[in-house]
């Protein structure tokens, strides 16, 4: 027989083309190797960075890699029942969370399944876990505060609804504690909380979730948690299942607070992903994108205008330093993306002023503006004074003979300091701090001891509640103190001066 080599080609073509026809379709690939949690897969070319994909026994696994012949994939389940050569499919979504009010008072995982034993969640949709943060046209600035409760903060380094301030210190520094008490004193507020546990132990998770309940707060608080036991891919998502279902929230005009405890676990579980999927290593190990990682997670929180419903997220991550370094890669990262941060020291928290918070490293950029003006009125100088108090101190330690200026100037610092200490889930109302903070201003705490200097406050606070009840309603409606009222709070303090010094002769 005689063929032409035109024909052949005609021929091979035509059964290529055919072939091309009986081709399996692209969404489904094989497994090319498995272990420690991520896998490459073979023939996924359509696929899509951050989707999801169904591995044999309804593993889910997530892209992450996307290789010129391979996708590299974390799993997000046991990996025991997947080999080299399995099928996989790709969903076409990426991972999304229930979202609404039925996760209320619930405890959930980063993919939204209860894990508080009290059945399922009811939910009517689900949001993706990553979204692109709203653009600077649909936001306006931060111009409500949100009280934490904590004098400290309140007064010098206020936070206002839609800012992000770090909480940063050592470990055992109370930076939980802070985020705990602020979620507990929203009680009443019209805020939902959300706290987000990433790589806690389950009973340290436990107890914080047995603390809210106790406090009324898991009526309004969700908490997402990814132990330290979770497979870190688990973990790395948590803070956007977090955020996605707080977006809801958001979205529908409401005020929403989430905690994030802490990111920088959540660094650490990143650096594992990224390093089984061979990606190369940069400072500290990290990859060079984990900047990224968490600009993209803190962007997400706003304060929305009034055409887009004026919601707002305020996002308080926290990040754990080492020996108090906040010049390591990941503190100074989240440094420069967050509003501010709360500074937590060692020190401090072992000489027994708690909360630890150095008030000099400690700086809001916004929440200023978000004060009420009745707290700027009596808190201002605060910090200035802080900060001179502990320049005397340290001065003061070398001479015993100081001047009556010196001596004042630590007397008064001694009891800004008294009065800025503060127990556990022990909120203070704004009305309380504003009252607190004028006795101190105007110097009726002189006479005070420092020892007693609490207790004074606290009697003060309930006397001015019982017997002058309007001066507490002017502060919290008017928002501000006028002359009159000025006039009106020193005599009524400095009667209750003269009466508190009688009943404690001591002072
Ligand atoms: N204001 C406070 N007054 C008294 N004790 C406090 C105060 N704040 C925190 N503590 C105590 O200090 C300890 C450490 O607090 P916490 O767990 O909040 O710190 P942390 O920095 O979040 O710790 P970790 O490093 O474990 O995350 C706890 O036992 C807590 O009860």
């Amino acid at each position: 027989m005689d063929l032409r080599p035109d024909e052949i080609s005609a021929l091979i073509k035509e059964q290529i083309k055919h072939f091309a026809d009986q081709l399996e379709s692209k969404d489904i690939g094989t497994v090319m190797t498995v272990g420690d949690g991520v896998t490459l897969i073979h023939g996924l070319d359509d696929a899509m960075l951050g989707e999801l994909l169904l591995f044999p026994g309804q593993v889910y696994g997530m892209v992450m890699n996307l290789e010129e012949d391979a996708v590299g994939a974390v799993l997000l389940g046991d990996e025991g029942t997947i080999k080299e050569g399995d099928e996989v499919k790709r969903t076409g979504r990426i991972i999304e969370v229930p979202v609404g009010d039925g996760l209320l008072g619930r405890v959930v995982n980063p993919l939204g399944q209860p894990i508080d034993g009290q059945g399922e969640i009811v939910y009517q949709h689900t949001r993706p876990i990553e979204k692109i943060a709203p653009g600077v046209m649909t936001r306006k600035s931060v111009d409500q505060p949100l009280q934490t409760g904590i004098t400290c903060i309140d007064a010098i380094i206020p936070i206002g609804r839609g800012q992000r301030e770090l909480i940063i210190g050592d470990r055992q520094t109370g930076k939980t504690a802070i985020a705990i008490d602020t979620i507990l004193n929203q009680k009443g507020q019209n805020i939902y909380c959300i706290y987000v546990a990433i790589g806690q132990k389950n009973s340290t998770v436990a107890q914080i979730v047995e603390k809210l309940r106790q406090g009324g707060a898991m009526e309004y608080t969700t908490v997402v948690s990814a132990g330290a036991s979770e497979l870190a891919p688990v973990q790395y998502i948590a803070p956007y299942a977090g955020c996605a279902m707080a977006e809801e929230w958001l979205e529908e005009g409401k005020d929403v607070l989430i905690v994030y405890d802490d990111l920088s676990k959540h660094a650490v579980a990143y650096r594992t992903v990224s390093l089984l999927l061979k990606r190369p290593p940069g400072r500290e190990a990290y990859p060079g994108d984990v900047f990224y990682l968490h600009s993209r997670l803190l962007e997400r929180a706003c304060r929305l205008n009034e055409e887009h419903g004026g919601g707002s997220i305020t996002a308080l991550p926290i990040i754990e330093t080492q020996a108090g370094d906040i010049s390591a890669y990941i503190p100074t990262n989240v440094i420069s993306i967050t509003d501010g941060q709360i500074f937590l020291q060692q020190d401090l928290f072992n000489s027994g002023i708690r909360p630890a918070i150095d008030t000099g490293l400690s700086v809001s950029r916004v929440g200023s503006s978000a004060q009420i003006k009745a707290m700027k009125q009596v808190s201002s100088s605060l910090k200035l004074e802080l900060a001179q108090y502990t320049e005397m101190q340290a001065f003061a330690q070398f001479g015993s003979d100081l001047d009556a200026a010196t001596k004042a100037t630590l007397e008064h610092g001694q009891r800004v300091r008294e009065v800025l200490k503060q127990a556990q889930y022990s909120p203070r109302s704004v009305a309380k701090q504003v009252v607190t903070l004028f006795a101190l201003k105007y110097g009726y705490t002189k006479q005070i001891a420092v020892t007693k200097v609490n207790m004074f406050m606290d009697e003060l606070y309930q006397f001015i509640q019982n017997q002058h009840p309007e001066i507490i309603d002017q502060i919290q409606q008017e928002k501000s103190i006028d002359d009159e009222l000025t006039l009106k709070m020193k005599e009524v303090m400095k009667a209750f001066v003269e009466n508190f010094l009688k009943v404690n002769k001591d002072g």
